[in-house]
């Protein structure tokens, strides 16, 4: 019988089609894209670089990389349409909300039509979800319309920049940077697949990427570096996190930020985002969110044998650079497009409608009553 990390639950441990885009896990803790490890990207690449790798198959060279940025520099802007849209959505909506709304309109002022146009839609959105959740932001909050056309270098200058009104220094356009690349692409977890299956009714890219968006919100999945960011701020030591830790887990509480579906020792994106974080409470000079969280890690360790994933650290991190706690999720959209979209042209590249089949476990074949003799 399988075991329950392998069972049929979540389909866990089941292969559901190929992929040429990323290894999760094949040699114990490691992560690479299109064959290049994640430590080795996070060390030496621009994230418009990852992105080109992984949407157009290979790394980009000098010539391609400054038109590949020049590219997206200009796709920046918002339809007057979507800038409507995006004003009539309240302060109090979920960011992600937004991001999905934004995308969903923009399928409608830019309808993908031919496949062959697939990738120029990419761009687009890669290029302008940081504009629909600033523009959205500002709006609803400071009542504030911003240009979303800026300048500047990357994609995680530009939206620090649109976010805080004024250019990050380098240290913080250096960890949106490393934390765009984490984020870019991860094999067939939830939001990928979801984007997937809707790929194979041969839908648009607008529709796999919306759909997408909403799985990744849940806080089983991206939504948890909000989550862990929650949790981690009610603590005001690290003594008073190892209690909370330790009366979660009698309570049988998932811890968020903690666990991964196909990792077993380690997540790889953890190590380089920690690193990260700790170099920010440096840098602010925080003197609790850093040791709170390394005690949750530490207590994590020792009473479940887990370690963190991803967004772990990532919630740190972000709070650091002073980016507020409902904009994390947002974040993880803007970097995972590439792997949703790269995942879309993959499964419409080889198609086959994906439609699993299910155990039936309901009533034995019967008669309709008649509603009169209905209890
Ligand atoms: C970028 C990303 O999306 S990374 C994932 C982000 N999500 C989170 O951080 C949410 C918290 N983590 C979780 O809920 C889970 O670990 C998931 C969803 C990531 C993976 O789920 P699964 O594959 O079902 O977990 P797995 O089979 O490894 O669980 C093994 C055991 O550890 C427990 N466990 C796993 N994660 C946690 C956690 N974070 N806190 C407490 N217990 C946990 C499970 O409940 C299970 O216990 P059981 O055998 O008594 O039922
Ligand atoms: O692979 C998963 O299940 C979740 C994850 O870490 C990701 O999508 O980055």
């Amino acid at each position: 019988m399988a075991d329950k990390k392998n069972g049929g639950a979540g389909l866990r441990g089941q292969v559901a089609g190929k992929t040429a885009l990323s290894t999760v896990g094949k040699s114990g803790s490691g992560l690479t894209y299109r064959g290049y490890d994640i430590k080795d990207l996070a060390k030496t690449c621009q994230f418009e670089e990852v992105a080109y790798l992984i949407l157009k198959g290979e790394l980009p060279n000098e010539s391609e990389l400054s038109s590949y940025k020049a590219k997206l520099k200009g796709l920046r802007g918002l339809p007057q349409p979507l800038k409507d849209v995006l004003e009539r959505i309240p302060a109090n909506a979920h960011p992600m909300d937004v991001m999905r709304t934004g995308t969903s309109m923009l399928g409608n002022l830019e309808q993908e039509g031919d496949f062959s146009n697939q990738e120029g839609a990419a761009d687009r959105l890669l290029a302008v979800l940081p504009s629909i959740i600033c523009y959205w932001y500002h709006f609803s909050h400071n009542g504030k319309r911003i240009e979303t056309k800026t300048d500047d270098d990357s994609v995680g200058a530009h939206f620090l920049k649109m976010l805080h009104g004024a250019a990050p220094n380098n240290l913080h356009a250096e960890v949106m940077n490393v934390s765009l690349i984490l984020y870019a692409e991860h094999e067939f977890n939830a939001s990928t697949f979801t984007a997937r299956v809707c790929a194979s009714t041969l839908s648009d890219l607008h529709s796999c990427v919306t759909g997408a968006i909403g799985s990744l919100r849940g806080p089983l999945h991206g939504g948890a570096n909000e989550a862990a960011m929650d949790m981690l701020s009610q603590w005001s030591s690290a003594a008073e996190a190892e209690e909370g830790i330790m009366g979660m887990l009698k309570r049988k509480d998932k811890i968020m930020g903690f666990g991964h579906a196909v990792y077993r020792e380690a997540d790889p994106r953890n190590e380089i985002i920690k690193d990260y974080a700790e170099k920010l409470a440096a840098d602010v000079g925080d003197t609790t969110l850093f040791a709170v969280s390394e005690r949750v890690d530490e207590v994590m360790k020792r009473e479940k044998d887990l370690f963190p994933n991803a967004d772990f650290y990532h919630a740190s991190a972000y709070h650091f650079m002073g980016i507020p706690t409902k904009l994390f999720t947002p974040i993880f959209v803007m970097s995972r497009l590439t792997g949703w979209a790269a995942h879309v042209f993959e499964q419409r590249a080889d198609n086959r409608i994906i439609r699993p089949s299910a155990d039936y476990v309901g009533k034995e074949p019967r008669d309709v009553p008649p509603l009169s003799e209905r209890s």
